[in-house]
């Protein structure tokens, strides 16, 4: 890696995310030999564990064996209080309000870019940096957020609500590399994570069963489960235990095999109807209700200047979708998108990241989806 910043590498002190894992050794490892005065700083989040394991403490002794083969010091902050009050909380608000969010954008936006931002200047730096798979541009134009160069792993859908200002401070050092290289990069210089596997799912729930977990926080209201569209239309086919637990274009977990009268074809849910408890679900996936091509949205968060509208772009409206080429427009104090083709299943309280190629825009989380499609009109 070449130095990405101006002024003299030796003199700029850039803390590092170190997280116990692969990607952030090798992020403090590509700075360690680009010359950068590095040192980590882990960061507890989460205090509870189930039976008392605590994978907190074992990715802690994971960052200290990295530094301590990085020959770095290694500092530790808890931001759990923070976590709590400013990602969990509104993780369950929206869930009991019958959303999908977005814990990973949120804990970008106010835990990685914000509460360990500050923690870092504090103890001194320059920079900070991260694991994630994003590229930033710092050059004469300002700082510009692009994807990560391997397209399997590009984070910044991710990173789209974190502040400018967090950005034009970051550095992302794995940016322009395949995962694979990554691991190789790891193993030639003998980090003792570089065949740790990668962690999965929302980062406090980890392999946990979600609806489980989500259990323990919020009740949900049991309805019916009816049938949209298609010859069973309307047709009650068994209860749900609350319309919080599912997602639009949710497949697993439903529990509806062997439907009298129904195809041996999976099930997806359709819709939620808040009103009525009603978890509309359909064997169709391509059910216009999975098929919406409009959206609206909060507020918009650009990473730039405001862009004038309406905007020609592409929105992607979930994590691993393909973005989509859409027509942005003012709508109250959001936006409304109208899609040139489907998304799949999109679901209000994720996120819509808006592209220019491969530069990142910016983001609104999501509403509404498409004009809601009256759903019991298909049971006639
Ligand atoms: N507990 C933590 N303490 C400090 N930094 C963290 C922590 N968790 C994540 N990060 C930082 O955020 C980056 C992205 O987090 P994410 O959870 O997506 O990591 P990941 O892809 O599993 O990376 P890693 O292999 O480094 O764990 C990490 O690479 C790291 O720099």
């Amino acid at each position: 890696m070449t130095a990405c910043v101006e002024g003299d590498v030796a003199d700029t002190r850039v803390v590092v995310g170190l997280s116990g894992g692969v990607d952030s050794a090798v992020t403090a490892l590509r700075l360690v030999e680009a010359g950068y005065q590095v040192e980590g700083l882990f960061m507890f989040n989460w205090s509870e564990d189930e039976a008392g394991r605590c994978q907190a403490a074992d990715d802690f002794d994971d960052a200290a064996a990295v530094c301590d083969v990085l020959d770095i010091p290694l500092h530790r902050a808890d931001f759990s209080h923070e976590y709590k009050t400013r990602v969990f909380r509104y993780f369950l608000d929206s869930y009991a309000a019958g959303r999908t969010p977005n814990p990973d954008v949120l804990c970008n936006r106010e835990i990685k870019f914000d509460a360990f931002l500050h923690h870092a200047r504090r103890l001194g730096a320059d920079w900070i940096a991260t694991g994630h798979y994003a590229r930033l541009v710092h050059d004469e134009r300002g700082t510009r957020l692009l994807r990560g160069a391997d397209p399997a792993k590009d984070q910044s859908y991710f990173l789209a609500a974190v502040p400018m200002a967090a950005l034009e401070r970051t550095l992302f050092p794995l940016g322009d590399l395949p995962k694979t290289d990554v691991r190789a990069m790891a193993r030639r210089a003998g980090l003792p994570v570089h065949d740790k596997p990668d962690s999965t799912g929302v980062c406090f729930i980890g392999e946990r069963d979600f609806e489980g977990f989500l259990r323990q926080y919020l009740s949900g209201r049991a309805g019916p489960v009816r049938v949209a569209g298609g010859p069973l239309a309307g047709r009650v086919i068994g209860e749900h235990a609350g319309l919080i637990y599912y997602t639009i274009g949710q497949r697993r977990g439903l529990g509806l095999g062997g439907v009298p009268g129904a195809a041996q074809a999976p099930w997806y849910v359709a819709d939620k109807d808040l009103g009525s408890d009603t978890l509309w679900v359909t064997q169709d996936a391509a059910h216009p209700a999975l098929m919406e091509t409009r959206l609206t949205t909060a507020a918009p968060h650009w990473l730039g200047p405001a862009p004038a509208l309406p905007l020609r772009c592409a929105a992607q409206v979930r994590y691993r979708q393909r973005a989509i080429a859409c027509r942005v427009t003012a709508q109250d104090s959001g936006l409304a998108v109208q899609f040139d083709h489907p998304p799949r299943a999109i679901a209000p309280g994720q996120y819509a990241v808006f592209y220019d190629g491969d530069h990142c825009l910016g983001s609104a989380e999501i509403v509404t989806a498409g004009a809601p499609a009256p759903l019991q009109s298909a049971t006639a």
